[in-house]
C-alpha cells in the first residue's frame, strides 16, 4: 500500500509574504511536493494566470462548488471567497505525495480539523509595521484594503499559538531554509514512529 502524502499548510496574514516564500521553495529543483492552486471570487492581479496564481472564478460558480462539496476548506476574506479544491489534495495525498496550502487562518482551522495530522506552519511578520510596509510596498490594494487586511491580520496572528511551527519571514531565504528544514524533520519524525508501530507487530 502506498503511504500517505503530508499535507503541509502554510498560513498567515496577508502580505507577510506568503506567495514569495512558497515560490522559492518551489523554484529548488529538489523541492518534491505539489502545490494547491486556489479558486477565488478575487478579480485577477496585474500578471497573475488563471490556472496558475489561482482558478479564478465567479461568485455564483464559487457558490455552486460549495454546495457541490468541492472544497476542502473556504473562506470569505475581505470581500472575496477562496478555497481548496478537495479532490486535487486527496487524490494528490493519496498517490504518496505531499501537499503545500498557502491560505489564510479561518481556512487553516477548517484544514486542521478534517487533517489533524497535517503539518501547519505559521508565517509571522517582524512586526506590524513591517507587515502594513510590505503590503503598500506590493502596490496591489487601495488604502481602505490596506485598512481591512491588517485589521485582519491583528486577528490572525493572535491565533498563531494554534500551530506545530511559527516562523519569521525576516529574510526569505532564510525563511525558506527553515520551512524545508521542519518539513524534512517531520518526516524523519513521523517515519521513525512508523517504523517502530511495524516492528511492533511484526513480534506481536
Ligand atoms: N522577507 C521579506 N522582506 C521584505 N519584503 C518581503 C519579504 N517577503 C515578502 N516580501 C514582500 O512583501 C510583499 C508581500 O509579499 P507576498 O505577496 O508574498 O505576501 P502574501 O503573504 O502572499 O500576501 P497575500 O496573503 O495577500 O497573498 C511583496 O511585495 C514581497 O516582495
Ligand atoms: N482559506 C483560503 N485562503 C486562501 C486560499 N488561497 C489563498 N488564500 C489566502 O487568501 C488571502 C488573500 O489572498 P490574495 O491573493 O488576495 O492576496 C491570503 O492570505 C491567501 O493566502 C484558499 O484556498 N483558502
Amino acid at each position: 500500500m502506498v503511504e500517505k502524502g503530508l499535507l503541509i499548510v502554510l498560513s498567515g496574514p496577508s502580505g507577510v509574504g506568503k506567495g514569495t516564500v512558497r515560490k522559492q521553495i518551489f523554484s529548488q529543483p529538489e523541492t518534491a511536493f505539489e502545490y494547491s492552486i486556489s479558486m477565488t471570487t478575487r478579480k485577477p492581479r496585474e500578471g497573475e494566470v488563471d490556472g496558475v496564481d489561482y482558478f479564478f472564478k465567479s461568485r455564483e460558480e464559487f457558490e455552486t462548488l460549495i454546495e457541490q462539496g468541492k472544497l476542502l476548506e473556504y473562506a470569505e476574506f475581505v470581500g472575496n471567497y477562496y478555497g481548496t479544491p478537495v479532490d486535487y489534495v486527496r487524490e494528490t495525498l493519496d498517490a504518496g505525495k505531499d501537499v503545500f496550502l498557502e491560505i489564510e487562518v479561518q481556512g487553516a482551522s477548517q484544514v486542521r480539523e478534517k487533517f489533524p495530522e497535517g503539518l501547519f506552519i505559521f508565517l509571522a511578520p517582524p512586526s506590524l509595521s513591517e507587515l502594513k510596509n510590505r503590503i503598500v510596498t506590493r502596490g496591489t490594494e487601495s488604502e481602505d484594503l490596506i485598512g481591512r487586511r491588517m485589521q485582519a491580520a491583528k486577528d490572525e496572528i493572535e491565533l498563531m499559538d494554534l500551530y506545530d511551527y511559527v516562523v519569521e519571514n525576516d529574510q526569505v531565504d532564510s525563511a525558506c531554509r527553515r520551512i524545508n528544514a521542519i518539513i524534512v524533520a517531520e518526516h524523519c519524525r513521523r517515519e521513525r514512529v512508523a517504523i517502530r508501530y511495524k516492528k511492533m507487530l511484526e513480534v506481536d
